[in-house]
């Protein structure tokens, strides 16, 4: 009897210090804090895409907690909303709105772009965070293959038409929410839209890798403007970025995968870290063409500071979302 006692106190230790252990790295893991969380943005127009879950509603939430009129720019307007009431109902800030904003169609970011234009005179941020990773290949309402036209071109085109509201509201920033896994990508020059070979990871780290060299080509062209830009890797989130990834998705993975990778991951909260640095931080005023990683600058890969390969990619994005014509060209 008094073995078997024994044996379940060693076990209820073991299991103790397995959980607290779990508990502890997990804390460890969550990174960087956004320190100078007294900082606020009273007053500050901000815009942020795909606000309504993940990174992009805890960023919601953490600028509208510090006073800013937050506008989240979202494709499905049910959950945009359910979103908003949450944020209103802890922040006790009414100046949150949902504004229909579907990044895979250049039509309806040029209705968003009316709108808001129609309703604020200015903007202090604009926050391209939405993103689709590791889908099956489909495409946007112009062609453009999804990750690429929603990670990139439709931040291209949703930036070049707020950049006038920007200039006039400087000092003001753009913050766009890249990834690590820009680290991994490459432009594919002769089959950008991965019409002949389409490799979902592959389309995602090219797309992650368009966002840093679109921030590094648009900062040196807003030089002098008082628009900054900025990209940053938010960490490894606990979000519903995977839901592609049938392996992240199944029972299989609840049990054997999940409890293993879970101490890992950052929550959400974390996540929003870097961005409302990149956002807020007074002495990043005058600093562009930058990425962040955990509340600090860090190195871009090598493919990410090839200035041609950044111009190829304006130009092209240019023609295909029509900024210059008004008329979207996929080709
Ligand atoms: N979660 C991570 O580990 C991680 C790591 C690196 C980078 N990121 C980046 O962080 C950003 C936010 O991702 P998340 O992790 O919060 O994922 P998430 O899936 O929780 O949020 C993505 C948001 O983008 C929105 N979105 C998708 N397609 C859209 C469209 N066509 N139009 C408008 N909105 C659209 C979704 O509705 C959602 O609100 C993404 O750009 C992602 O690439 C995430």
């Amino acid at each position: 009897m008094s073995m078997f006692r024994n044996k379940m106190v060693l076990a209820t230790s073991a299991i103790g210090t397995l959980i607290g252990g779990t508990i502890l790295l997990k804390d460890r893991m969550q990174g960087a804090a956004f320190e100078k969380s007294d900082i606020r943005a009273d007053g500050k127009v901000v815009i942020i895409t795909g606000a309504n879950t993940g990174i992009g509603k805890e960023t919601a939430h953490a600028l509208a907690r510090r006073g800013a009129h937050v506008y989240m720019a979202c494709r499905d307007m049910k959950k945009c909303e359910d979103a908003r009431q949450e944020i209103v109902l802890d922040t006790r800030n009414p100046q949150v709105y949902c504004r229909e904003c579907d990044l895979a169609s250049m039509q309806s970011i040029r209705q968003f772009v009316k709108q808001f234009k129609a309703e604020q005179q200015r903007l202090d941020i604009l926050i391209n965070n939405a993103g689709v990773m590791r889908c099956p290949r489909t495409l946007t309402k112009e062609g453009i293959e999804l990750q690429l036209g929603v990670n990139h071109m439709g931040h291209f085109l949703l930036t070049h038409l707020l950049l006038d509201t920007l200039k006039l509201s400087a000092p003001s920033r753009i913050v766009v929410v890249s990834s690590l896994a820009h680290t991994r990508g490459q432009i594919a020059l002769d089959d950008l839209n991965s019409a002949r070979a389409y490799d979902e990871a592959r389309a995602y780290e090219q797309s992650k890798l368009a966002n840093v060299l679109f921030a590094r080509e648009l900062a040196r062209r807003l030089e002098g403007t008082g628009v900054t830009v900025n990209a940053l890797h938010p960490g490894i989130v606990d979000t519903e970025l995977m839901r592609h990834m049938g392996i992240f998705n199944s029972w299989f993975s609840g049990l054997f995968v999940r409890p293993f990778v879970w101490p890992f991951l950052k929550s959400p909260l974390y996540g929003a870290q870097t961005t409302l640095y990149a956002a807020l931080d007074p002495d990043l005023e005058k600093v562009s063409g930058q990425y962040f990683s955990d509340c600090a600058p860090k190195e871009v890969a090598d493919q990410a500071k090839d200035d041609r390969v950044a111009k190829w990619l304006w130009a092209v994005s240019e023609k295909w979302t029509g900024t210059l014509t008004g008329t979207a060209a996929v080709s």
